[in-house]
């Protein structure tokens, strides 16, 4: 089933068009990449689909962008809630100076849950689905910022998971993390989309190849290729994505 159905995507900054013409349909409850070069607009593809681009100044969308076949551009759309329901992972982990669990009970409270025990059963389940629950259950009121880097990029996922999301978008959620923390992570994704649709960018070809279903590969703002990640990197039709996948340029 297609999750997210995007056609003919323009989005310029002011003058400066930095998607041109995407149409491309995601999948539910598959894993997606993003890869291409610096630039290409990796990122802010995945700022459309949650519209963050919106606190971009002078950022203009055309086309149409549907989540579930609604179009989230339309007027009738409530931001607040479109961004709870597809909720972002960045490239650095960026806990609040909080404790743990505030971390994580952040977003249910914002949503005006204030239920103790609400609040700790979603600490819970959110930190086991992040796959942090067990090193961290014995001191969930220690400040988040004393974990190491792979485990608040996990307590950032679990935070995003805190308030119930349909889709996750990751950006580069990995390229701060050591090979170990990256491992896990990448284990907890292949663990995660059997409940969510997940569009993650990555830098890391072998990344994408081992983790994601699908892969798109762009190109100064063009999607030039879209595809079962199997076949673009076993037999890509166009030329350009070759040359990427193989190392040639970017
Ligand atoms: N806020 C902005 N204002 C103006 N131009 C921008 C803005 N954000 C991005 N751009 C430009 O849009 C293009 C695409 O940028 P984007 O960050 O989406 O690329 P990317 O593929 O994610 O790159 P990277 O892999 O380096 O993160 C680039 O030319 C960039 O300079």
């Amino acid at each position: 089933m297609d999750k997210v159905v995007v056609e003919n995507l323009n989005l310029y900054y002011r003058d400066f068009q930095a998607l041109k013409n995407i149409t491309v349909n995601i999948k539910q409850h598959e894993i997606t990449a993003l890869i291409g070069p610096s630039g290409c607009g990796k990122s802010s593809f995945l700022r459309v689909l949650n519209r963050m681009n919106d606190l971009i100044e002078g950022t203009r969308v055309e086309g149409k962008v549907m989540i579930d076949g609604e179009d989230i551009y339309s007027k009738g759309t409530d931001v607040v809630n479109l961004r709870k329901k597809v909720g972002m992972v960045f490239q650095r982990p960026n806990p609040f100076p909080k404790s743990i669990y505030d971390n994580i009970a952040y977003g249910p409270r914002i949503h005006g849950l204030r239920d103790k025990r609400k609040l700790d059963e979603i600490v819970e389940r959110s930190l086991k689905q992040a796959a942090l629950w067990e090193e961290v259950k014995d001191r969930l009121y220690a400040p988040a910022l004393g974990l190491s880097g792979g485990q608040q990029q996990r307590l950032c996922i679990a935070r995003v998971l805190a308030v119930e999301p349909e889709i996750l978008l990751m950006d580069e959620p990995t390229s701060a993390l050591d090979p170990v923390s990256t491992m896990k992570i990448e284990e907890l994704l292949r663990e995660l989309k059997n409940n969510y649709t997940i569009v993650i960018v990555t830098h890391n070809m072998q990344q994408a190849a081992r983790v994601s279903d699908r892969t798109a590969f762009f190109l100064s703002g063009e999607l030039v290729e879209y595809g079962l990640t199997e076949t673009i990197f076993t037999k890509p039709e166009d030329q350009r994505t070759e040359d990427y996948i193989t190392g040639r340029f970017g």
